[in-house]
């Protein structure tokens, strides 16, 4: 199983509740995408799914772990080690070389002494270089974090997630920072790795049209709840239109020059098809 939600409700410190009455079940495998305005609740609700926040409501069970807030520290570690999260602007340290930085998404799985041992020395070259391959980034294996531009440390940050090899991959609007092109092909190479590795996937995307193409179920989140939770091919403009309501008549999507969709990208750029 991947995780289950059930009435999930979660409130900030400071008094905002950010998820109410939330009831989302995911299979293992099964790749979903999380769309909806801003400030709807998707980073919130990624961070439940993760671990990192605690639900004051509501039931949670991850990777057939129920309630997680109640394991001690050593078997929460292990259950987080099993989860992959990629941030929208990932928390790279800038002084370490990308080879480090890929190699670290396996620390929470080596004994003390290897996770130790390669931030010193580089132990898994090869893996780390053939984590960066498909991302276009194997040219930076051994260039400092601060050296890499916004894009290329948002691949690095999926590389090093691909590398940690998870059950459940987690990613924040990963691509937020790549231009059309590379946002396709990128999302496009996350759902094929989640399915050639049977892990199960959950992505927040801003661009509605990249979710539509990419994922067969599309979760809509308003306002701290599920407003839908449909597979792609049902999703109409009408719930489309609910659900960014807030936003004004547009919806928000791929943005390129002479092209606006993810059809118009796909004629000038050789990616490989999702579905
Ligand atoms: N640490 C926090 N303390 C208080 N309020 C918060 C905190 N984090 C988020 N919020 C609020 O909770 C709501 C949901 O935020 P969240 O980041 O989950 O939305 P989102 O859908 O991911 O937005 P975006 O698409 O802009 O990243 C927002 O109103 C936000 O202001």
């Amino acid at each position: 199983m991947g995780f289950a939600l059930e009435g999930v409700g979660l409130t900030h410190a400071n008094g905002h509740v950010a998820l109410r009455q939330v009831s989302l079940q995911v299979a293992q495998a099964e790749c979903v995408a999380l769309i909806g305005p801003s400030g709807a609740g998707k980073t919130t609700l990624l961070s439940v799914i993760g671990t990192a926040l605690a639900p004051d409501a509501g039931q949670l069970r991850v990777l057939d772990q129920p309630n997680p807030a109640r394991l001690g520290s050593a078997a929460l570690r292990r259950l987080r080690s099993r989860i992959g999260t990629v941030h929208q602007a990932p928390p790279l340290p800038a002084r370490q070389r990308v080879v480090t930085t890929v190699q670290a998404g396996r620390i929470g799985q080596w004994p003390w002494w290897k996770s130790l041992a390669s931030l010193f020395y580089p132990l898994d070259i090869a893996g780390a270089r053939a984590a960066l391959e498909p991302l276009d980034l194997s040219d930076k294996l051994f260039v400092r974090c601060d050296q890499l531009s916004g894009g290329q440390l948002q691949r690095a940050g999926i590389a090093r997630v691909l590398y940690q090899q998870p059950e459940l991959l987690l990613a924040d609007e990963p691509v937020s920072a790549l231009d059309p092109a590379l946002a396709l092909s990128t999302v496009r190479l996350l759902v094929q790795q989640a399915r050639s590795s049977h892990c199960t996937l959950v992505t927040s995307l801003h661009a509605v049209d990249l979710a539509l193409e990419c994922f067969d179920r599309i979760v809509g989140v308003r306002a701290g709840e599920l407003l839908f939770d449909l597979p792609a091919a049902q999703v109409t403009q009408q719930h489309l239109q609910e659900l960014y309501a807030s936003e004004g008549q547009e919806l928000p999507r791929l943005q390129t020059p002479g092209a606006d969709s993810v059809h118009a990208i796909q004629a000038t750029v050789a990616v490989p098809e999702c579905h």
